[in-house]
């Protein structure tokens, strides 16, 4: 690759390598971008990785933030944008990095790359733009392979994590994984018990979002990994139909992720479940909002109210659900119906509580309460007109 050829991203840190060269280290970009710059794939983050100690980065740059110096790690900030720097390592830190291990600084590039995950993810790229490619990676990119560095049972008891990743990246790269590896993760899948939730998550809706999310699912439940995830031990079959409902059809979001996954595997306690995952609270409710409202619309069109009461980005959402197992979706339609709710929240009703006292000339109390809600429905519902003395007069006929 010449150098002008480079994509924007790379030339924009160019001065940051030079300068680390400057001061007699050595420096490349290195992992993802690399990989995602060979596949014609969008480039996230520039990652570099250097000779320098993370001391030595600091004092090189003015403006540094300590990211995760115990595992070699500093945040270079450059005009507008901003970089990871790491330091050549051996062993890996990955296990946990609020509690990194022992960290083993190298001086050595070809020592940094056998130790990462995959040979698509060990390639590095010096400021002239040449591809060091020691483990074939290149010919794994194109071949369309996710293939472990070295010895796989090695790379997964360094970092079980990886295991979750190589699902992820069959998934949202369309890549099988390679024989011996997947054996390996048949292997080792126990290991990924020992794996904070939290970061099993981020690769399973990563994995769920990918472009051929059933890429990822199928050696998932094959290689046994399923059984380590939070409630899906007794899901094999379920799994495997929800990987072959829809390929076709990318899963967009988190929540509509989960809200089809959840429906798909006849999970009655989706909030259980999410919760075992550490999942927000607001997807939590999101989701088990969806899949109550795509149960309800299973045998009836939506209300009024219920379109009232569920709100728009429930609504778009089931819809988005009712297309993925292949029923009748009208989202335009119901947006537009939403649209034309006479009020979207009791904010847009044209009565207050206070106006309600003020005209009734009565003492405030539960009554109150239940008049407004009344009220809502009825405006909702089109009985009622909302319009302040319209309603008023309403209100005093029906409280009498
Ligand atoms: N468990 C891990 C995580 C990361 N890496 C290495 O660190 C690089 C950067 O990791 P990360 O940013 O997490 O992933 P990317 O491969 O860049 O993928 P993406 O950013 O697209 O998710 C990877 O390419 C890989 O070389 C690794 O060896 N083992």
């Amino acid at each position: 690759m010449k150098i002008n050829d480079l994509p924007i991203e790379f030339k924009q840190a160019l001065p940051v390598i030079d300068k680390i060269n400057e001061h007699g280290y050595e420096a490349y970009f290195v992992g993802g971008s690399v990989r995602d710059m060979i596949l014609n794939h969008a480039i996230h983050d520039v990652d570099i990785a250097t000779s320098a100690f993370p001391e030595e980065i600091k004092e090189i740059f003015p403006r540094t933030i300590d990211v995760g110096i115990d595992h070699g790690t500093v945040l270079v900030l450059h005009e507008e944008d901003q970089y990871e720097i790491t330091t050549f390592r051996t062993e890996s830190t990955y296990q946990d990095y609020r509690r990194p291990d022992k960290v083993t600084f190298v001086r050595s590039l070809e020592e940094d790359l056998k130790r990462r995950d995959f040979t698509m993810n060990a390639l590095a790229m010096t400021r002239e733009g040449n591809i060091i490619d020691l483990f074939d990676g290149i010919e794994s990119i194109h071949a369309k392979e996710i293939k472990a560095v070295g010895n796989p049972d090695e790379r997964f008891s360094e970092d079980a994590l990886r295991m979750m990743r190589a699902l992820r990246f069959a998934s949202q790269l369309s890549f099988d994984i390679e024989e011996k590896t997947e054996e390996a993760i048949s292997k080792n899948h126990q290991l990924l018990t020992k794996i904070a939730i939290e970061r099993i998550y981020i690769e399973w809706v990563k994995l769920l979002m990918g472009a051929e999310r059933k890429r990822g699912i199928i050696p998932f439940v094959e290689t046994n990994c399923f059984a380590c995830c939070p409630g899906f031990s007794h899901k094999k079959d379920l799994l495997v139909k929800f990987a072959n409902q829809n390929p076709e059809m990318l899963l967009t979001t988190e929540e509509l992720a989960w809200s089809c996954l959840l429906i798909a595997i006849e999970e009655k306690h989706a909030k259980t479940l999410l919760g075992k995952w550490k999942a927000s609270k607001r997807l939590s409710n999101l989701v088990e909002k969806v899949i109550d409202c795509y149960n309800e619309r299973l045998t009836s069109q939506w209300s009024a109210k219920e379109m009232y009461q569920a709100g728009i980005e429930v609504i778009s959402l089931v819809e988005q659900v009712r297309d993925f197992f292949d029923l009748e979706n009208n989202e335009d339609e119901l947006i537009k119906a939403y649209n034309q709710l006479p009020i979207k929240s009791m904010a847009d009703l044209k009565v207050s509580g206070r106006d309600i006292l003020a005209y009734m000339d009565k003492k405030p109390g539960p009554w109150l309460g239940d008049v407004l809600k009344q009220t809502e429905k009825h405006v909702v519902e089109g009985q009622w007109k909302n319009d302040k003395e319209v309603l008023l007069e309403k209100i005093k006929e029906m409280v009498g």
